[in-house]
């Protein structure tokens, strides 16, 4: 099942430089791995935002929901899911 993912990412502005830092090597490794396993399928900064748009492709709705909350920045993230089926004027 795929499921396109955008999260918007607010930092505190007074979090710790270091710990921001340290948060942003912890969900750079995270989301490097589902990348890996194919469990995060691609990835795209929104231009101008601190967000993204990700393509996970997972087996339910329960995996999604554990990848994504799983996240090291999750505590600072708006995600918004859209589930998504074949189109049908699909050629692929
Ligand atoms: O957009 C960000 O930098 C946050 C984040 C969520 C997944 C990921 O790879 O990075």
């Amino acid at each position: 099942m795929q499921y396109m993912v955008r999260m918007t990412v607010t930092l505190p502005p007074d979090l710790d430089p270091e710990v921001r830092e340290q948060l942003v090597a912890a969900e750079k490794a995270y989301s490097q791995r589902l990348q890996q396993e194919g469990r995060i399928a691609a990835i795209w900064r929104v231009a101008g935002q601190f967000a993204n748009y990700c393509l996970f492709d997972v087996a339910s709705h329960d995996e999604l929901h554990e990848l994504v909350s799983g996240l090291p920045m999750f505590g600072y993230i708006q995600a918004e899911v859209e589930a998504l089926a074949t189109h049908p004027n699909s050629i692929r």
